[in-house]
C-alpha cells in the first residue's frame, strides 16, 4: 500500500486496477494483471448466483464473451432476436409485454377488407355472442320504456358554416361501413335521430364540428359512428410512430381517437357504447378515469387502446407517467364540451390539447357535443376548431318537449314533507338533485329512515361506492337516487320517470342537463323543481326555458322574476341549442335551416295527454 503526496491511500500500485471501470463493465474479465484483492475482477462465489450468465468466468465454466449483447444471451446457441416480427415489416402497436398486438397477427379470424383493400384481422372476444354484447346487463330485457324517435321529426334544425353537407334520412344511405351498419342494427337503432342525421355526414366529410342537441337525443352515436368509420377508412388504428419504435417505446399506447368526458360515469358509458359500435371491427376502445387503481388501468390500456375515452385528470396522469402518447391522435372529441371548457376543466383541456404532443388544430378532426353551449364558451371552443360547422337541433334555449316540467313554490323547511308526498305519487325511478354533498347524504339518511329505498352518489364517495349506487339504481333495486351534479350530465338510465330538483342549481344550463336524465330517447318524463326566494336569480332564465318548451309558467314565478329584475343580461348567454356565435360577428357563415317551422301544437297536446294517462309514469294525477 502506498500514500500519495496528499496522504490518500492507494489499495494497489497496479496500473490496471487504478483505472475507473464503469459499473456495467465491472463483471468483465480484465486483460491486465490483477490484484487478488481487486473487487472488480475478483471471481464471484455467490451461492445465490443462478443461471449460466452468472457463472461465466467461474472455474469450470466458459469464458464470458466480451461485449455481450442481449441477442447473444440465448443458451442454446441460436441468436435471439428481440423483435422477430419487426423483420416482417410489422409496425403495429405493442402490448405491455412488448409483443405485437394480437389482433393483427391472428390470421384465423379474417373477416373483412378495409377501404384500402388491405385485409384486416381481428379476434373479438365477444364474437358469436352478440346478444350478450349488445344487451345492457343492468336492465332486464323488455323492461325499457321503449324508444320513440318519431317525435323528433318536428324538431327544427339549424346548421351553419361553409359547405355544409346535406342531412341523411336513414342509416343505410349514410355510407357507413357495412360492419358499423350491422352493429347499428344489433343495437336496435332503426333510424337516425336529427342530430345523427346531420352530424354523421359532416364528420364523414372530415369537418370539425360544434353540435348542440337536446338531452337524450343520441349525440354519443352521432360522434362515435362516423369516427369509427373514418378510422376504418384510414386503414384502422395508425401504426406506432417510427421514432417511438427506434427508441423502444413499446409500452406506450398511441390512440388514434380521444374522447374526453367530465365525469367518470359518463366516460364509462361512452366506452360501453364504443364497445358496441366497434364490435368485430378490430378497433379497441379503452377507458381511463380517476378513483380506481392506476395500475389496473395501465394493464387495460396496454391491452390495446385505439379509441381512448378519458376524464381529463387521469389522462394527464397517464401521459406524465409515459403510458400514453397523443402524437397519433386524429380525432379529438369533447363530450359535454361546454362543461369541459368552463372554469373547472379548461386549464386541463388546454394542457392536453396545446401542451402535449397532440397534433395541432387542423391536423386532427375536432368534434364538440353538448346540450347547452353558452356563447362565451363557444368563443373559447373555437380556439380548438378549424373551419367548423355549427349544428343546433332544437329551438334556442329550450329543453326537450318530452319532459313535463312542474315548478313548486316550497320553503326550505317544507321541502322534505313535500318530497315524501311527491315520491308516493310517481312510480318508476326517481332521481333527486341536491346542491351539496352533505345535503345528499342527509337526504339519503332521512329517506331511508322513513323506509324509502334510497341511495346517494356524490364526489366524496369512493368510485366503488359510486358505481354500486348507480348499479343499484339502474337495476331498480334502489329506485330513489339522491345525487349532486356528478349525475347531472350525460348519464343514460332507462326508466328514470321523475327528476326532482330538491335544490335548484344556480345556472339554468345545469337545470336543463339535470332534467334531461328523464324523457330520453323520445320517452316521456316528469321533472319537478322546488323553488323559493333563495332561487330568485334563476327565475327569469327559467321562465324563458318554460316558454320555449311550451310549458306552463306559474304566476308566482313571474312575480319572482320581476322582483329580481333579472333582465336580458343572462338571457343573452345563448343557452341550449344556441345560435352559432359567429353569425353575430361574421355574416359570411352560411346558414341552412331544416324544418324550422313552428312546433306542431297538436303533437304536443297529444304528448301531454299521453303523459297524463300513462300508468307507467304517473300513478296518481291528483297531485297535479
Ligand atoms: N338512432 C337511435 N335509435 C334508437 N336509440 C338510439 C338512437 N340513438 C341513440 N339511441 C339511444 O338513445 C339514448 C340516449 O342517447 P345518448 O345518451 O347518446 O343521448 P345524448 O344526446 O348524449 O344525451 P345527453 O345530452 O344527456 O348526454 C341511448 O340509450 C341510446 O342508446
Amino acid at each position: 500500500m502506498t500514500q500519495d503526496a496528499y496522504g490518500a491511500r492507494n489499495v494497489s500500485t497496479n496500473e490496471s486496477t487504478r483505472k475507473y471501470i464503469p459499473p456495467h463493465l465491472r463483471r468483465e474479465r480484465h486483460t491486465g494483471e490483477e490484484d487478488k484483492y481487486d473487487r472488480v475482477s475478483f471471481p464471484r462465489n455467490n451461492n445465490f448466483s443462478r443461471g449460466p450468465g452468472r457463472n461465466f468466468g467461474r472455474e469450470g465454466f466458459p469464458e464470458e464473451p466480451r461485449n455481450r449483447t442481449f441477442e447473444d444471451r440465448r443458451t442454446d446457441g441460436r441468436p435471439m432476436k428481440r423483435f422477430p416480427w419487426k423483420e416482417n415489416g410489422y409496425k403495429g402497436g405493442f402490448s405491455e409485454r412488448g409483443e405485437p398486438n394480437r389482433r393483427l397477427l391472428n390470421r384465423n379470424n379474417r373477416e373483412w377488407k378495409d377501404f384500402t383493400g388491405k385485409e384486416r384481422f381481428y379476434a373479438d372476444p365477444f364474437k358469436g355472442n352478440e346478444n350478450k354484447h349488445f344487451q345492457d346487463d343492468d336492465i332486464e330485457p323488455g323492461t325499457t320504456t321503449g324508444i320513440n324517435f318519431d317525435h323528433y321529426d318536428d324538431i327544427p334544425v339549424e346548421i351553419s358554416g361553409s359547405d355544409c353537407p346535406d342531412e341523411i334520412l336513414s342509416f343505410d344511405e349514410s355510407n357507413l361501413h357495412s360492419r358499423i351498419l350491422t352493429n347499428v342494427r344489433l343495437s336496435k337503432y332503426l333510424k337516425p335521430t336529427p342530430v345523427q342525421k346531420n352530424a354523421i355526414p359532416v364528420i364523414l366529410n372530415g369537418r370539425d364540428m360544434m353540435a348542440c342537441a337536446q338531452t337524450g337525443s343520441g349525440k354519443t352515436a352521432a360522434f362515435l359512428l362516423p369516427t369509427i368509420h373514418n378510422m376504418l377508412k384510414m386503414g384502422g388504428p395508425l401504426p406506432v410512430p417510427e421514432q417511438a419504435l427506434d427508441r423502444g417505446y413499446s409500452k406506450i399506447q398511441f390512440p388514434t381517437t380521444l374522447v374526453l368526458a367530465p365525469t367518470r360515469e359518463l366516460a364509462m358509458q361512452i366506452y360501453q357504447e364504443a364497445r358496441k359500435f366497434c364490435y368485430c371491427t378490430g378497433i379497441i376502445p379503452c377507458v381511463i378515469y380517476g378513483g380506481i387503481n392506476i395500475r389496473l388501468q395501465f394493464e387495460s390500456v396496454a391491452k390495446g387502446c385505439d379509441i381512448l375515452v378519458a376524464t381529463p385528470g387521469r389522462l394527464v396522469d397517464m401521459i406524465e407517467r409515459g403510458k400514453i402518447s397523443l402524437s397519433n391522435i386524429k380525432f379529438l372529441i369533447l363530450d359535454e364540451a361546454d362543461r369541459m371548457l368552463d372554469m373547472g376543466f379548461e386549464p386541463q383541456i388546454r394542457h392536453i390539447v396545446e401542451r402535449t404532443d397532440m397534433p395541432a388544430t387542423g391536423e386532427r378532426q375536432t368534434l364538440m357535443f353538448s346540450a347547452t353551449f353558452p356563447k362565451e364558451i363557444q368563443r373559447l371552443a373555437s380556439d380548438f376548431l378549424y373551419d367548423y360547422i355549427f349544428l343546433a337541433v332544437g329551438r334556442v334555449g329550450s329543453t326537450t318537449d318530452f319532459i313535463l316540467q312542474r315548478l313548486e313554490r316550497v320553503e326550505e323547511h317544507e321541502k322534505r314533507d313535500f318530497l315524501l308526498n311527491l315520491i308516493d305519487t310517481v312510480s318508476g325511478l326517481t332521481l333527486i338533485f341536491m346542491q351539496t354533498k352533505r345535503g345528499a347524504d342527509e337526504l339519503e339518511y332521512f329517506l331511508t329512515r322513513k323506509g324509502y329505498p334510497a341511495i346517494s352518489i356524490h364526489g366524496d364517495r369512493s368510485q366503488v361506492e359510486r358505481e354500486e349506487a348507480l348499479h343499484s339504481f339502474r337495476t331498480g333495486r334502489t329506485p330513489i337516487l339522491v345525487a349532486t351534479d356528478v349525475a347531472a350530465r350525460g348519464l343514460d338510465i332507462p326508466n328514470v320517470t321523475h327528476v326532482v330538483n330538491f335544490d335548484m342549481p344556480t345556472d339554468v344550463d345545469d337545470y336543463v342537463h339535470r332534467i334531461g336524465r328523464t324523457g330520453r330517447a323520445g320517452n316521456s318524463g316528469l321533472a319537478t323543481a322546488f323553488l323559493n326566494d333563495n332561487n330568485i336569480g334563476i327565475a327569469k332564465s327559467l321562465i324563458d326555458i318554460l316558454i320555449e318548451s311550451g310549458q306552463e309558467v306559474p304566476i308566482w314565478l313571474e312575480e319572482m322574476a320581476e322582483r329580481a329584475q333579472i333582465n336580458s343580461r343572462r338571457g343573452g348567454r345563448g343557452r341550449f341549442g344556441g345560435k352559432d356565435f359567429r353569425r353575430e360577428n361574421n355574416s359570411r357563415v352560411e346558414r341552412k335551416a331544416f324544418n324550422s317551422g313552428r312546433r306542431n301544437d297538436s303533437h304536443m297536446n297529444d304528448h301531454y295527454r299521453n303523459m297524463n294517462s300513462s300508468d307507467n309514469v304517473i300513478k296518481n294525477s291528483a297531485w297535479f
